[in-house]
């Protein structure tokens, strides 16, 4: 849901690049292009202003990192701004001391509180609860038959109550609250969620029943649950509910969607108040808690790499890391004694299949993710096999090992001669690819240089 606006800002970091230092003139032309990349995702007018003048201040009078080049630095700086707006660490879900613990579930209609009333209770079942799902819509039969279905879909607890013929009204509301609550303690059921009657807009009738079912409940959680496909609807809609109800927290539906992300980005921000969850599709298991880092890193387009250059930054050892690039990037290509001495670096770094997912999927990366799942972790122990079982001389220059040396490599390492080639092969092709990627830009050039390797290890 992402793709336009980190297309738009991968663009405005790209005007930086190239750039020796951060100065006010050369980063207005990309603070310029972030303020209308966010501006057409539809984020609020305020928290642009607010977010373009932080990442201003921050990156012009930001001293000079060794480390980072000047793009990197913004690329930084914008990140940990957006991350802040999000309201930094991924917040958490409020238990009850005494259960049941009672979570209400607020919205306008068609914003999918019903859906996400059975995807919480799903996560909750997931995390070893016992949820009871309850629907205190007793103006519109076809909502509580809707739960009834979702509640049987994922095994959930459901009080279905008996209306007795009551009229529709606060009254029944409160009653049916009363008993669901109960037949949670008696049924060991330690959270409630209950699914409240949505309206097409708030009116007071809304607003005063909730605030009854408030008083009567005492809920750990008030969840406001926002359409994000409404954009900055959603953001005046969750305002409203949390000037009245005092909020705990928001979930985000329709996450999936084609919505250009502007309601998540400034919901927060406006209501003050965190996003828990988001919602990624209609089926129960399509939810997910809300972590600030990740999405940001998903609007950058850039999987967890800041957490992989930092870790990179502490556990590699730098002046190997540089030797190696710019041996891989020059003419002269990397030996395969090279190529090992950065295997055993990256293992430092953890098993390669988590490596890869920090990695970006755009740029050179791209389909890099995807190929993380297919990562046999064995094998880099078996290159290293391989490689060791290889003389000093045939580590240096690959191409003058033998059909017959290929086989006593293969037999020193306990492989096949197959994977002897096509280690070879694969090392081959490396050497080729980062030979040309020294033409590249400078990020790229880093990239390989601390991640040096990985690619092509993956089958
Ligand atoms: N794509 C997508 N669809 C969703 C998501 N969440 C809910 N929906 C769909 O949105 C529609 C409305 O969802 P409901 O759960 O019925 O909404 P509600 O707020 O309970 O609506 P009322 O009961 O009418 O007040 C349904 O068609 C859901 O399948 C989501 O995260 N992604």
């Amino acid at each position: 849901m992402f793709e336009n606006l980190s297309d738009k800002l991968q663009r405005a970091f790209k005007s930086l690049r190239g750039q020796g230092t951060i100065t006010e003139e050369n980063i207005g032309e990309a603070l310029r292009e972030i303020r209308v990349a966010l501006l057409e995702a539809d984020v609020n007018l305020n928290v642009v202003k607010d977010l373009i003048d932080h990442i201003r201040a921050r990156a012009v009078g930001q001293e000079v990192m060794t480390a980072l080049s000047p793009t990197e630095q913004v690329i930084k700086i914008v990140r940990d701004e957006l991350i802040a707006l999000l309201g930094k660490d991924t917040a958490r879900f409020k238990f009850a001391s005494q259960p049941p613990t009672v979570i209400l579930m607020a919205g306008l209609q068609g914003s999918g509180k019903t859906t996400t009333s059975g995807k919480l209770a799903a996560w909750l079942q997931k995390g070893g609860h016992r949820p009871m799902l309850v629907s205190v819509d007793v103006y519109r039969p076809a909502a509580r038959e809707q739960l009834k279905i979702v509640a049987k879909s994922i095994k959930a607890n459901l009080y279905e109550g008996d209306l007795k013929g009551e009229t529709a009204g606060t009254a029944l509301v409160e009653r049916l609250a009363k008993e669901a609550r109960r037949e949670a303690i008696i049924t060991g059921c330690d959270t409630l969620i209950v699914d409240t009657a949505g309206r097409l807009h708030i009116d007071e009738d809304l607003m005063d029943e909730m605030q009854r079912l408030k008083a009567l409940l005492n809920p750990q959680e008030i969840l406001f649950i926002a359409d994000a496909m409404t954009g900055q609807d959603a953001v005046r809609s969750a305002d409203e509910f949390h000037k009245r109800f005092s909020l705990t927290g928001i979930v985000l539906t329709k996450m999936d969607g084609d919505a250009r992300g502007g309601a998540a980005l400034s919901i927060r921000h406006v209501t003050g108040q965190p996003v828990k969850f988001i919602g990624m599709g209609e089926k129960p298991d399509a939810f997910e808690p809300f972590h600030p880092d990740r999405i940001v890193s998903r609007i950058l387009g850039m999987g967890d790499i800041m957490t992989l250059i930092e870790k990179a930054e502490e556990k590699l050892d730098r002046k190997k890391s540089e030797d190696f690039a710019k041996k891989a990037l020059s003419g002269d290509g990397f030996s395969l004694e090279d190529f090992r001495d950065q295997l055993r670096q990256i293992k430092k770094l953890g098993s390669l299949q988590s490596i890869m997912k920090m990695l970006p999927s755009v740029g050179p990366f791209q389909g890099i993710q995807q190929m993380a799942d297919q990562v046999d972790e064995s094998q880099f122990t078996r290159v290293e096999a391989i490689i060791n079982s290889m003389t000093k001389k045939e580590r240096a220059n690959h191409e003058i090992i033998s059909g017959s040396r290929r086989k006593r490599i293969a037999n020193g390492s306990g492989t096949s001669v197959q994977e002897v080639n096509q280690l070879l092969r694969q090392y081959a092709q490396m050497r080729k690819m980062f030979k040309s990627a020294g033409k590249g830009g400078m990020l790229q050039r880093k990239l390989m240089g601390s991640l040096g390797g990985m690619k092509g290890m993956g089958r």
